[in-house]
């Protein structure tokens, strides 16, 4: 569904992603994990063509991310960057309803489908109570939310998260990344996600790239990855790793 070939990218003159290759299978969930500065957030950026890379191809379901309209990207790839939504003072109601923006023709008007879709996915996201509420009255954690329900109503094929679970709080990160993966499994749905929590990014992930300085270190699965050789060459530290004890992953102890 996702391919990327020798993709870089250098602002004035500073390489930030350096020949970064891999590819995303449909329905699998890639977690992009690294140190800070790693070039994970440019990555993403690039991959829902935000940014232009300087070098290489980015392929979605066959075609370069670059030649797609804005609208049609928008039809099948959600993004969730790291500052969240715009705190437009609108209600929650309106700012998930426009996820539905791309799939509604010039003119188009809202139709009952659609709000109907808007009510159903405050409904899964737990935001029913907050549907008349201001946006920018949310706390971080509820305007997160907001952000996902968006994203569930734009029926993308591919969501992007960047740091989804930044300002949630434990039980709040738990839920929405329960809400990611029933929807990956229900419809398909592939994602890739920024995630520093190593923790999360083994139990939800199916496989993790690491990046370090704008480079892929490794690419695998959990067990493959979070291991004390790994967390010491690229995040200089050395914490226990244990298994978990019903999922047969690798945890770490801080
Ligand atoms: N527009 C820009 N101009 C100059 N430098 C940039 C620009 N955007 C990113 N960088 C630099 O590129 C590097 C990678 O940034 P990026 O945000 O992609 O890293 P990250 O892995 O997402 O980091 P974090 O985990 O801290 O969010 C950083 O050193 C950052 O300062």
């Amino acid at each position: 569904m996702l391919d990327l070939q020798n993709v870089s990218k250098s602002i004035e003159g500073k390489t930030i992603v350096n020949d970064i290759t891999f590819s995303v299978q449909k329905g699998s969930c890639v977690g992009l994990i690294g140190p800070n500065g790693a070039g994970k957030s440019t990555l993403v950026k690039l991959v829902s063509a935000l940014e232009k890379p300087s070098g290489g191809s980015i392929q979605f379901i066959g075609k370069d991310v670059q030649d797609w309209t804005v609208k049609k990207l928008a039809r099948h790839i959600a993004v969730l960057t790291q500052g969240g939504l715009d705190p437009y003072p609108i209600t929650v109601f309106d700012a998930v309803l426009m996820g539905r923006y791309p799939h509604l023709g010039f003119f188009e008007r809202e139709s009952k489908s659609d709000y109907g879709q808007v009510d159903e996915v405050l409904n899964i996201t737990g935001l029913t109570d907050f549907r008349d509420q201001m946006l920018d009255t949310l706390s971080g954690g509820e305007k997160q939310r907001v952000a996902i329900a968006k994203a569930m109503v734009q029926q993308p094929q591919l969501l992007l998260l960047d740091e989804p679970t930044t300002f949630l709080d434990i039980g709040h990160q738990k839920h929405i990344l329960k809400l990611v993966k029933d929807w990956q499994k229900r419809d398909g749905l592939t994602v890739m996600m920024v995630l520093h929590d190593l923790n999360l990014a083994a139990q939800f992930c199916d496989e993790l790239v690491l990046m370090d300085e704008g480079q892929i270190v490794n690419i695998g699965t959990s067990r493959d990855i979070i291991t004390s050789e790994t967390l010491e060459k690229v995040y200089h530290t050395n914490p226990e790793i244990i298994q978990h004890p019903t999922l047969n992953i690798p945890q770490i102890l801080l």
